[in-house]
């Protein structure tokens, strides 16, 4: 599969603060990939460098080939960046169109215009929108010139329900059709749902890559939740599978690696109630693996 981002060794400081360090990533063509981790993490800074809008430090960057700002020139990559300011006196099919028409082979504006759900308030000023009518008119633009690659910083930051839910419609239809994208997100369920790939960072460096399932795999196993009176953590830890216990209360949750064998240990050595399975959510994953800091 051809590649469509690059990145070697690369490195970022900002005077004592290690934004980037020594980050080695490659996207395919057609893959979706959620960059996650804590606030300060580097996703914003790992985004602005793949695009050509921050140098490196060090390392080295190729967007399908070429250097990030030759791909842009071509058109190839498409942007939506948190908070990236917006010509405010102009309408919003004005803005749409001006865009477009920097591009080699764009959309038709209301095509993207529709994609992005801006339509519906396409004539009026820009600056007198809303934050999350604005951030539409962001998604419009990235898409405007109809990219091989759209790099998306927390694309659905105060979108309400139903345009979060046409944005990844959109961003679905482009990869069916081999488009790449690559997101950095706050909220694990995007990344769940719609990730081939997750790209975890922590402290300026990649601590797991994966798909979903294989980053929760690294943290492991299934949850048993039950109730049980006198619960002691030294005779439940010795069940089969079990690798944690937590007691609070009557409460008590295992961390287990073969929950079939736990869960029989567990009927025929006690009298617990209220059974119930959790399989290990992204969450606790992501927890697990970036410590959880900020920095
Ligand atoms: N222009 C800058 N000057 C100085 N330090 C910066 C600058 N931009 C980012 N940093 C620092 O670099 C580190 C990485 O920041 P970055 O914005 O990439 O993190 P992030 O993962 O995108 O965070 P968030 O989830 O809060 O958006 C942080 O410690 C941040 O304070």
């Amino acid at each position: 599969m051809p590649t469509a981002l690059e990145l070697k060794a690369v490195s970022k400081r900002y005077g004592d603060t290690v934004a980037l360090d020594g980050v080695d990533l490659s996207v395919a063509e057609g893959e979706t990939v959620a960059v996650l981790g804590p606030n300060g993490a580097g996703k914003t800074t790992m985004l602005s460098i793949a695009l050509g809008l921050l140098s490196p430090g060090s390392g080295v960057v190729g967007v399908f080939g070429r250097t990030p700002v030759e791909a842009l020139q071509a058109g190839e990559v498409g942007v939506l960046l948190q908070d990236s300011g917006l010509l405010e006196d102009v309408r919003v099919d004005e803005l749409v169109t001006a865009v477009a028409g920097m591009y080699p082979h764009p959309v038709p504006v209301q095509r993207a215009m529709r994609a992005a759900g801006v339509e519906e308030f396409a004539t009026r000023r820009v600056g007198r929108l809303s934050s999350g009518q604005q951030q539409r008119v962001r998604f419009a633009l990235a898409l405007a010139g109809d990219p091989k690659l759209l790099v998306l910083d927390e694309p659905t930051v105060g979108l309400d329900v139903e345009s979060r839910r046409s944005l990844w419609q959109e961003v679905r239809a482009r990869t069916a059709a081999g488009r790449t994208v690559i997101f950095a997100t706050h909220y694990l369920t995007e990344a769940d749902d719609y990730a081939d790939r997750v790209v975890l960072l922590a402290g300026g460096k990649i601590v797991a890559s994966g798909p979903v399932s294989a980053i929760k795999s690294l943290v492991g196993g299934t949850e048993v939740r039950f109730v049980l009176e006198d619960a002691d953590v030294a005779e439940l830890a010795i069940l089969p599978g079990v690798r944690h216990v937590r007691i609070e209360g009557r409460a008590v949750t295992l961390r287990t690696d073969d929950s079939d064998a736990t869960l029989r240990g567990l009927f025929a050595m006690f009298d617990v109630s209220e059974v119930r399975m959790m399989s290990t959510d992204l969450e606790d994953a992501v927890i697990s693996l970036t410590g959880g800091r900020e920095r």
